[in-house]
């Protein structure tokens, strides 16, 4: 056993550095920190049964890592340390313990500066009498990268200093960091650009100060918050207290986070890490956790530093909000709009203080770009309220069974098909009216005021019928019998006949309600009217192709897509056709004669900006006169309605020699 030991140490110090660089030099972390921390720990733990082993290279001797080759370098005057961990109280009184093993102080009157542990990454930022002259990284602690473009890019970091007689030279020091809101909006910004967003704000931070292009930089929504002083030169002497020179450092304009207090002793030190961790998810920054530091400026020198971290202040870590676990499966849920949503089904893990064994994966798009497959091992993130999500995936340790993840093309829950039309990141079940995860909406939908107005039937009486199997899709309506619903919990005889009646008087009605009762997507009231207005009959829309569709006022190809797709499901039709002989019934609506004009039945496109009317106003208009509005020129067309801006449309009218009008020509046309 005991030869083992170098082994693995050797073992665990590689990995560790492989960590690490993929961490600080790469923002790309491999692991979450939990991972990391875990095989430090353990590092340390065989080091200190093993003193012998200790080498002044261990990773637990040593800051960060060596700087980014692209950058300048530029050398710490004073070294920029790490801070030690503590991760439960027993921890931080072992902490406390050693401060009094080398200092006769009383822990319980000891005043302590506390402070948010902003989750970003250490600069160190020169001023120069008074000028912002250079800003680097911590790289390794001796060494950091000169990022002075870059962080001059920063809104919040003043380039001159607001005082009087600046000091000859002043090191400020702090934390980079981006807010949650900011990032979301990076992330959304990259996924609309299909480009590869990060995984947490730290990494978003980290990356876009190392940028060697400030140009970059300056886009990225950073802030900076001092924490302390490093180099200071200067006849003026600084405060002899931390609190005191952050107050200071505020009053010249660097700005310093708000959360900071002073408190005393251990019980101090916890209520400020509770109140903290408590107002976690409001601060609009991600903190991991409380520094806590001496105050007294004097205190600190005596006690000095160890290895890579000082001895008068201590990282009270909040547990962690990323953990690694194994994606066991996915499950594909159909929700009451029939999006499918896949489901991670994951090896129950403890995130962030509760055990999490389900994350949303969103969509198919997500799926992909993630790169995830089943039996992975996943990095799970569960940051405040939110719903856990996988935010990446440990390449490394995949394995060699791992199989990749197919998206359904059928429903799993009615069997009709999915689609996914284009430009849209949800699939979704085409089977509205027939699925039963979506029974319950369609079924609130159909019987709707607007709707076949059922006002007899009602949210409870919908509820109770599916419960009792007797309401499927809404044909089953028009099949219910007088004692079935007497017979339920709160009808009764007078109930049940009046829910009939209206069920049966509901059978005569409009073309546009029929529409609009099926429930096809963002087919709406006003939509459903133009369809009806312009088809005239059930059977040319059930007829018609997208190109038709996509003539009626108001759809476009999104919408008709939904209707073309919804006509595709024979599941729909059964259900339409059922309700139709069941009784259901309408006048098909008669279309208006349109009087003899000049753009009767022509074919007309419209193209560019126009600038008196909208889109829409023109297509009515040209509608309102017989026109066919279509969406492409070809030799059918008769006329092209170019406005400003006309492009790829304009050229090809004018190669196909069609007749091009302005958008006064159409008005004088119409007024006429
Ligand atoms: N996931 C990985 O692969 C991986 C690899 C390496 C390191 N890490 C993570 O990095 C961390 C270790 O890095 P570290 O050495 O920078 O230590 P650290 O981040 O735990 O603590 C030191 C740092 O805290 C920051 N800080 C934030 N608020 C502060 C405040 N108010 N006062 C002083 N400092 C403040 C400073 O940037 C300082 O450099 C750990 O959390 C570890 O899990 C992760
Ligand atoms: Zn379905």
């Amino acid at each position: 056993m005991a030869n083992n030991i170098p082994h693995t140490i050797d073992e665990l110090r590689n990995k560790l550095r492989e960590y690490e660089y993929h961490y600080h030099v790469l923002d790309n972390p491999l692991v979450p920190d939990a991972e990391y921390d875990r095989l430090m720990n353990e590092l340390k733990k065989i080091e200190a049964e093993n003193p012998a082993l200790i080498t002044v290279d261990s990773p637990t001797q040593r800051v960060g890592a060596k700087p980014l080759d692209g950058f300048s370098q530029v050398k710490h005057k004073v070294p920029m340390l790490s801070l030690d961990n503590a991760f439960s109280d027993e921890e931080l009184e072992a902490f406390l313990r050693r401060i009094t093993d080398r200092a006769t102080v009383n822990i319980a009157n000891l005043e302590f500066c506390c402070e948010p542990k902003l989750d970003g990454l250490a600069v160190s930022i020169l001023y120069e009498n008074g000028v912002l002259t250079q800003a680097a990284t911590r790289g390794d602690g001796a060494t950091g990268e000169d990022i002075t473009a870059n962080i001059r890019t920063i809104r919040n970091i003043p380039l001159k200093l607001n005082m009087a007689n600046p000091p000859a030279s002043l090191e400020v020091r702090g934390e980079v960091f981006m807010p949650q809101r900011g990032f979301e909006q990076l992330n959304e910004k990259a996924l609309a650009k299909g480009e590869k967003t990060f995984a947490n704000p730290r990494n978003a931070a980290a990356g876009s100060l190392r940028q060697l292009d400030p140009k970059i930089t300056s886009q990225r929504p950073l802030v900076l918050n001092a924490y302390g002083v490093g180099v200071y030169e200067s006849e003026q002497p600084l405060p002899d207290t931390h609190f005191a020179r952050l107050q200071w450092l505020k009053s010249i304009g660097i700005p310093v986070n708000n959360e900071i207090i002073l408190a005393k002793g251990m019980k101090g030190l916890l209520e400020f890490y509770h109140s903290i961790a408590q107002k976690r998810d409001s601060l609009g920054y991600d903190i991991d956790g409380t520094v806590l530091k001496i105050n007294d400026i004097q205190l600190q020198e005596q006690l000095g530093f160890i290895s890579k971290a000082p001895r008068w202040a201590i990282a009270y870590k909040f547990p962690a909000q990323e953990e690694m676990t194994v994606l066991n499966d996915v499950e594909f849920q159909v929700g009451r709009t029939g999006a499918i949503t896949p489901v991670a089904k994951l090896e129950p893990v403890f995130v962030a203080g509760v055990t999490v064994s389900n994350a949303t994966l969103h969509n198919g798009d997500e799926i992909a770009r993630l790169g995830v497959c089943i039996h992975d091992t996943v990095i799970i993130r569960r940051a405040g309220d939110v719903i856990p999500q996988i935010v990446g995936v440990v390449l490394e340790k995949r394995p060699e069974f791992a199989k990749s993840i197919q998206f359904p093309t059928a429903c799993p829950v009615c069997n009709s098909s999915v689609i996914r039309i284009e430009g849209e990141a949800v699939a979704r079940c085409t089977g509205g009216l027939f699925c039963n995860a979506q029974r319950k909406e369609i079924l609130k939908h159909f019987v709707s005021r607007k709707a076949m107005d059922i006002d007899g039937v009602g949210v409870k009486l919908i509820e109770q019928l599916m419960e009792k199997e007797l309401l499927h899709t809404p044909a089953d309506l028009f099949k219910l019998e007088k004692e079935t619903l007497a017979r339920l919990e709160r009808m009764g005889e007078k109930s049940a006949t009046k829910a009939l009646l209206s069920i049966e008087k509901s059978k005569a009605t409009t073309l546009s309600r029929f529409l609009f009762a099926l429930g096809i997507r963002e087919v709406g009231e006003a939509t459903a009217l133009n369809l009806a207005n312009h088809f005239g009959t059930l059977d040319a829309i059930r007829q018609a192709n997208v190109e038709q569709l996509k003539e009626v006022q108001d759809v476009g190809e999104v919408v008709a897509n939904h209707i073309y797709r919804f006509w595709l499901e024979p599941h729909n039709i059964e259900v339409v056709e059922e309700l139709i002989s069941l009784g259901v019934h309408w006048d098909d609506v008669v279309q208006q004669e349109i009087k003899d004009n000049p753009l009767k039945d022509k074919n007309v496109v419209l193209t560019g900006s126009l600038s008196q009317l909208t889109r829409d106003q023109a297509k009515a208009l040209l509608q309102s006169f017989g026109c066919k509005v279509s969406g492409s020129v070809s030799k059918k067309t008769d006329f092209l309605i170019a406005g400003e801006k006309a492009g790829s449309k304009l050229t090809k009218a004018q190669e196909l020699g069609i007749t091009v009008l302005s958008e006064q020509d159409l008005i004088d046309l119409t007024v006429e």
